[in-house]
């Protein structure tokens, strides 16, 4: 049978009453109606609620939620005055698409996502949970961003877009921040000319505030150190560090739980790929002694001059400046035969970003054909993609843990490992 469409009967505009099926990738919910499909945001499978339809698409609405006539039992009202239903959809702070979701139903819808994601895309049955980084649960999900983005106005006030908008939405408060950020915050200034600020959680108890105008360079900056256990890490402060105050030592631990050390070996040619500032280099190195041969390969120069610094005790330790497909591109096509039996024995850790590694990186690996890979993943579907075509390339998914990074948001982050078939 054909599959209607729906712009034969919907129109932006449209106000209907649905009941939510299921959630689908990207905080999103469903809605399975007369029409076809709606998406619905802010929802909960089993709610009948009320929307307003905002676009329409041959075989798919999209719309935005007006009111909640019957709500499930996992909702809770929002914690950020800003972003409750009481306002309009456009004057809703965006970035807590979870919050009106009790905790532990979030870690369950976001499981959910990450299993269906791992059987359609990846063909695996995954039996991961999506678990809590440690102290989430007392804290309520609050407190944990390290690092926290703000947009400003025209008039100088700050805050987040309202979610599929650029509509800067002024906060008053700054709930998910780490505590120093939401003592420090300078949400009552006005920062005319500036286009966004940045605030970034110390490891001295300290804010740093960096305010930019629209479409500023970020060149090098002053250097900031975070902690690790008792390890330093030095970085741009303006640089990637993981933004969840537990994730750099909870991911370093799962990085190296996921580790298979009989396979690993430390005079391989071990590779850290979209290595940042080395924090899974040092992982590595860590697990397998001060002899590990790795190179951290990153797009960000700055941030490879900070890794060859954080990496300096480890003598086999070294870094590259390069997109991670032409780096390994480059380096199969000059390799020797011994060279290619290193690549062989090698333990190769990755962490793109949210896009994943994707088909020609993915093809390169198999051609580098290392005995393991750790993959750190943000998004689920992305990792699901990339273990469909590492399977096709004769890899097999051995472990896959998931973590709570970022409570109240869709978000999660995954860690599978991988081992030649
Ligand atoms: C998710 S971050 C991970 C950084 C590091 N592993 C960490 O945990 O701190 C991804 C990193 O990949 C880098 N990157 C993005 N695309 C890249 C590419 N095509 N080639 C090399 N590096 C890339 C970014 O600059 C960023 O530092």
């Amino acid at each position: 049978m054909a599959k209607r469409d729906l712009r034969n009967s919907l129109t932006a505009g449209d106000t209907l009453e649905v009941v939510v099926d299921n959630v689908a990738h990207g905080g999103i919910f469903v809605a399975r109606t007369e029409h076809g499909v709606v998406f619905v945001p802010e929802a909960l499978p089993g709610e009948r609620v009320r929307v307003e339809v905002s676009r329409v698409q041959k075989s798919f609405a999209h719309s935005e939620l007006l009111e909640v006539l019957e709500p499930s039992s996992d909702r809770v009202e929002h914690f950020w005055p800003e972003a409750r239903l009481d306002r309009a959809p456009e004057h809703r702070a965006g970035g807590a698409e979870f919050g009106h979701i009790k905790l532990a139903k979030q870690r369950e819808l976001k499981t959910q996502v990450l299993r269906e994601a791992m059987q359609r895309f990846g063909g695996v049955e995954a039996d991961a949970r999506v678990v809590a980084a440690p102290g989430d649960n007392d804290a309520r999900g609050l407190g944990w961003r390290t690092r926290v983005r703000l947009q400003v106005s025209e008039a100088g006030r700050q805050g987040p877009f309202a979610a599929r908008t650029h509509n800067v939405v002024p906060v008053s408060s700054l709930p998910l921040a780490a505590p120093s950020i939401q003592r420090d915050a300078l949400l009552d200034e006005r920062l005319v000319g500036a286009a966004i600020v940045d605030y970034v959680a110390l490891a001295d108890g300290s804010t740093d505030i960096i305010a930019s105008e629209a479409g500023a360079e970020a060149g090098r900056s002053d250097t900031i150190v975070e902690l690790v256990g008792d390890r330093e890490f030095q970085l741009d402060r303006a640089g990637f560090w993981q933004v969840h105050r537990e994730a750099p030592a909870l991911l370093t631990d799962a990085v190296r739980r996921a580790i298979d050390v009989s396979l690993a070996d430390p005079k391989a040619a071990n590779l850290d790929l979209y290595g940042g500032v080395g924090l899974f280099a040092a992982a590595l190195g860590d697990l397998l002694g001060s002899t590990t041969r790795v190179t951290s390969v990153e797009g960000n120069e700055i941030a490879t001059d900070h890794a060859a610094e954080n990496l300096a005790e480890w003598v086999g330790a070294q870094t590259a400046t390069a997109s991670v497909q032409q780096y390994l591109k480059s380096t199969l096509e000059r390799a020797s035969a011994a060279e290619r039996d290193r690549f062989r024995a090698a333990t190769v850790v990755l962490d793109p970003p949210r896009a994943g590694a994707g088909e020609p990186v993915i093809d390169l690996l198999a051609d580098y054909a290392p005995a393991q890979l750790v993959y750190v993943a943000c998004d689920p579907v992305a990792l699901a993609r990339d273990t469909g075509l590492l399977r096709a390339r004769g890899y097999e998914l051995a472990t896959l843990e998931s973590y709570d990074l970022f409570p109240h948001t869709h978000h999660l982050e995954s860690v599978a490992a991988f081992r030649r078939a």
